[in-house]
Formats: structure tokens, sequence, C-alpha cells
């Protein structure tokens, strides 16, 4: 009995969740009156959690901010610095130690848009200036490790690769026994090879392969469709980025299609996969160039520094190279062992060094 409880909660879940997080009830509200108990209705249950773990993201990061600022240990950086321009321009009442919450606090997500309401109209900018730091923060970190963690991956599968990028980067830096230095964005036009990894990277493996569904504002017409207004709209970079007339052979991890003598993105072949990963229009991520930089510098460092090779249970069989990934809106790779070590006794002093420079900073 209790699986068959099961498989029609499976089934009607299933029916009643769309992809990657989405739930009919976003585009039939009348499913929000389904009771939680309702076989199939875990999207309620889920809401309830949900909203919980939500308001505590926006409300513990905040608290943290206001107290070490208003105790002197806030460290020096885009959050502290923000607030205390914001703080001078707007309440400097709220600047002295208000750590109370944002008027978030309770779980049920039904209730949130009245709560949101009730927020009194003098403290909006503070609400919507920690959303806007919260979503800097959630919206980068996940994407980033994202493409980190798949890097790793790949690199286990493909030593070879490994090894031609390790090749240059010595060239450039000088050989890794005697390393003085980890690589840095004044090198970065320096490292075609590198660059090429990075961007075969972004292509095979979009941190956010479906986007985030927009809405039309208007009718219109595409390629003699006609989309109405008021449609979900998914740009799928996924299969722009797999389209094997733009990318021949898209399924092979080929870093040398990036391998370019000028720069331009314009290329009708291979084009940079930076113009479809991080979403299109008005609401592109405006993160991009923080992430292209911020990746490209752990990609580098990983390679400079480390040689990473893939653990195979049983060593006698090949792996596929292809990464499994775990659901959600954000493509992770599913947990994967691979072993890490230093390239050599002098990357390892640098590696040392950059994680104590770390810790002090
Ligand atoms: C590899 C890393 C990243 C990837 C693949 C990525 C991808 C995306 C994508 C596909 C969107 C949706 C764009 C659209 O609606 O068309 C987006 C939105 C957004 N991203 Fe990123 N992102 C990354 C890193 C970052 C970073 C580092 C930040 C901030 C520091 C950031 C902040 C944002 C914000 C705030 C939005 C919402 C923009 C809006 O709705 O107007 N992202 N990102």
């Amino acid at each position: 009995m209790d699986a068959f409880v099961e498989l029609v909660n499976n089934s009607a879940e299933s029916i009643l969740t769309l992809v990657h997080g989405t739930f009919l009830v976003d585009y039939f509200p009348l499913l929000r009156y389904v009771p939680a108990w309702f076989p199939g209705a875990h999207f309620k249950r889920k809401a309830t959690r949900w909203a919980h773990i939500n308001s505590e993201l926006l409300n513990k990061p905040w608290k943290q901010l206001r107290a070490s600022i208003s105790s002197g240990t806030g460290l020096s950086c885009f959050g502290t610095k923000s607030l205390q321009k914001f703080d001078l321009k707007f309440n400097a009442a709220d600047a002295t130690g208000d750590t109370s919450d944002l008027g978030m606090s309770k779980t049920d997500s039904d209730t949130k848009m009245e709560e949101v309401n009730a927020v009194p109209w003098n403290s909006f900018p503070k609400f919507s200036f920690n959303i806007a730091l919260n979503i800097t923060c959630t919206a980068g970190s996940d994407t980033s490790v994202s493409l980190i963690l798949i890097s790793v991956f790949v690199l286990s599968h493909h030593p070879e690769i490994q090894v031609k990028a390790q090749e240059e980067l010595d060239r450039v830096l000088g050989s890794t026994a005697n390393a003085t230095q980890l690589p840095d964005f004044s090198d970065r036009g320096s490292l075609p090879y590198v660059e090429a990894v990075f961007r075969e990277l972004m292509r095979m493996y979009p941190g956010v392969p479906l986007g985030i569904p927009h809405c039309s504002v208007a009718d219109d017409v595409y390629e003699g469709y006609f989309i109405p207004k008021g449609t979900t709209v998914v740009g799928n970079a996924w299969t722009i980025l797999h389209d094997e007339n733009v990318y021949p052979d898209p399924l092979t991890f080929n870093p040398d299609r990036f391998l370019r003598t000028e720069p331009s993105a314009k290329h009708s072949l291979n084009p940079d996969p930076e113009l479809y990963a991080f979403g299109f229009g008005r609401r592109i991520c405006p993160g991009r160039h923080l992430a292209l930089d911020t990746s490209w510098l752990v990609l580098a460092c990983l390679l400079a520094t480390c040689n990473i090779t893939r653990i195979s249970s049983d060593k006698s069989k090949e792996i596929d190279p292809i990464a499994d990934f775990a659901y959600g809106l954000v493509a992770h790779p599913k947990p994967f062992k691979y072993s890490i070590t230093p390239r050599s006794a002098g990357a390892f002093e640098l590696m040392k060094r950059g994680y104590e420079v770390g810790v002090e900073a």
C-alpha cells in the first residue's frame, strides 16, 4: 500500500511539476488551493520549506553584516562599502546596528506577498538593498561553483588537455618546479590555450542550460511563429551551444575550436559561448564579467599548480567522460571521484602561500 501511495504521489508530482523546479502552480495559480495532503501536492510542502530557507537566506547575512559593521569587525568588502554609502543616503537611524528582520520571517509562502506589502514604504530602500546584495551573492556563487566543479571533472578525464595547458603556463610563468608566481589577469592574453579550454568548458557544460524563463510583454512573431503576449519563453542555451551547424562535432570536448588568431566573438562558426551562456536581452546576467574573470583565474591556477586524475574502482574499464548532473536550475555535476596532487614542491609552496594570503585577508 505504501508503495502504491508513493507511486501515486510520484506520478501526480511529475504531472504537477514542470522542468527544473517550476511547478504547474506557477502557470495555474488556482492550484495553490490544493491542500498540502493531496497526493502530488508536494509543491505545497516544498514551498513552505523553501519559504523558510528563503527568509533565512535573506535575514541572516543581513543581520551578520549589520552586526559586524556596528562592532567594527566587518571586513572591507562590496557589502560593507555599499551599506555605508546606503546609510549615508537613506536613513541614518537605520545605520546604528539595526539587525531586525526585513518583514519576511514567516514561513507560510501564501502570506509572503501580504508581508511584503506590509513592509512600511520607508523601509523599502533597506529591503530592496538587501535583496540586491543577496541576489548578487546567491546568483553568483552556485553558478560559478558549478563551472569550477565541471572544470575539475573534465580535466580529470582529459590528461592530454592538462599537459598541453600546463606546457603553455610553464612557458609563460616559468617552470612549475621553480614557480614563483600564480597566473594573473596580466598573463591572460599570453595563454590562448587555457582560454580555449575555458571557453570550451562553458560551451559544453553551460551552468544554466535552460536559462531563466522570460515572459513576452507583447504579441510577437519569430520566424513565422506567433508568440502571444504573456508567453513563457525559454532561451535554451544548451541547444544553441550544441548545434552542430554552429559548433561542429558538438559532443566532443575540443578546446582547439576556440584557438583563433583574432579574439572577435562574431564568428559564424564556433562563436564565443559567452554570447549564450549568460542569458539574453535586458535581463542578461549582470555578473558575467565577474564570473568570467573569477572562473578563468581558478581554472588557470588549478592547471598551473595541480594534476587532476580520475579514480576508477575498475581500473580496466574506460569511464565515459560524460558528467551526470543533479536536478535543478543550475547544472551541478553529481559527486564524482578524482585525485588532485600538486605538480611539484614549488607548486605546493605557491598554493600554500595563496591560501595564507586568503586567510589573512
Ligand atoms: C558561471 C557563472 C554564471 C552563469 C553561468 C550565470 C548565468 C546566468 C543566467 C543564464 C542568468 C539569467 C539571464 C536571463 O534571464 O536571461 C543570470 C542572471 C543573473 N545573474 Fe548570473 N551567472 C553567473 C554568475 C553570476 C555572478 C558571479 C553574479 C553576481 C556577482 C551573477 C548575478 C546574476 C543576477 C543578479 C542575475 C539576475 C538578473 C536579472 O534577472 O535581471 N551571476 N545569470
